[in-house]
């Protein structure tokens, strides 16, 4: 039987079971298995997945994230956030602005500490990507879809692509209240449209700096935030003319409000809170 130390931590209830690889040890193959294992809520910790904090030749510490069904995720918001205050908090780093790598290049984070906690995080996510080639979305590589006519399950949609690092197809709806996640949501994910699947979110736009979100995302299912998607739907909302560049746009996801900046610039900044839930020992291999 193997075991490893780990931290469960949340950001806006998108809560992940976090590991320190420079203490801990887990073979590369066991790793979707892990993932999937720990995120059981009756047989194993539970958990929207798999985040694992490690060394990196290209900055302080590297995310890696997999998702609750044992797949690699590219990038992830919420997971920033945490990871970036585990390190500030557990002295991997003593600074308060920082580089961290992902599966899809380096994102920088930069910490309101008080009393030596992380009390927010601010993640500059870097550019988004729009062209279908680069989502990836089937179709012209250097087309961009928004607000396009797309088909799924025989009925007509509006959507519109965005790369945070990891896909993301947006819908807007009249009430957030009735959007179709639980229908619309995993038939989009899997859609032979995307070859590497796809995280799908449902906006309801408030007003022109506030927007109403959920998410089904790509292996996990429905999630309580997810903050590559916040970033995808301000985006998708400034390219759709609902809301403006430049602008703080806060983002009420089911689990609690991001604020979310497109600057001219042309990064997105994420703004928000990063929890630690509890510490343990996860016995596998049995
Ligand atoms: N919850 C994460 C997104 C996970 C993305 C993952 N589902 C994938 O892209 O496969 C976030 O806060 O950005």
């Amino acid at each position: 039987m193997k075991q490893f130390q780990f931290t469960k931590m949340h950001a806006l209830g998108n809560n992940y079971i976090y590991v320190n690889m420079f203490k801990e040890q887990i073979e590369e193959s066991k790793l979707p298995q892990v993932a999937k294992e720990v995120s059981n809520v009756f047989t194993g910790i539970g958990s929207d997945g798999l985040i694992l904090i490690c060394p990196s030749e290209k900055a302080p510490v590297k995310m890696r994230i997999f998702n609750s069904d044992g797949s690699e995720g590219k990038n992830c918001g919420n997971g920033l956030r945490c990871v970036a205050k585990y390190a500030f908090e557990n002295k991997l780093i003593d600074e308060k602005e920082f580089s961290i790598e992902t599966l899809s290049g380096l994102v920088h984070a930069k910490l309101e500490v008080k009393d030596n906690e992380v009390q927010r995080v601010t993640i500059n996510m870097g550019q988004p990507k729009l062209d279908r080639g680069e989502i990836p979305m089937a179709g012209t590589p250097d087309e961009k879809v928004i607000n396009e006519q797309l088909e799924f399950a025989g009925e007509t949609y509006y959507a519109t692509a965005v790369s945070m690092g990891n896909p993301h197809l947006i819908f807007y709806v009249d009430s957030i209240e009735t959007a179709p996640v639980l229908t619309l949501g995993p038939r989009v994910e899997k859609d032979p449209l995307f070859p590497e699947s796809i995280n799908v979110e449902f906006v309801e736009v408030a007003s022109e700096n506030e927007l109403h979100f959920r998410v089904w995302e790509r292996g996990s299912g429905v999630t309580q935030a997810c903050g590559t998607g916040a970033c995808a739907a301000v985006v998708s909302s400034v390219l759709n003319g609902h809301t403006k560049r430049g602008m703080d746009t806060t983002v009420h996801l089911a689990g609690g409000d991001l604020l979310i900046n497109w600057t001219e610039e042309g990064n997105v900044l994420m703004t928000g809170p990063a929890e630690v839930i509890c510490t343990g020992v996860y016995f596998y291999d049995k």
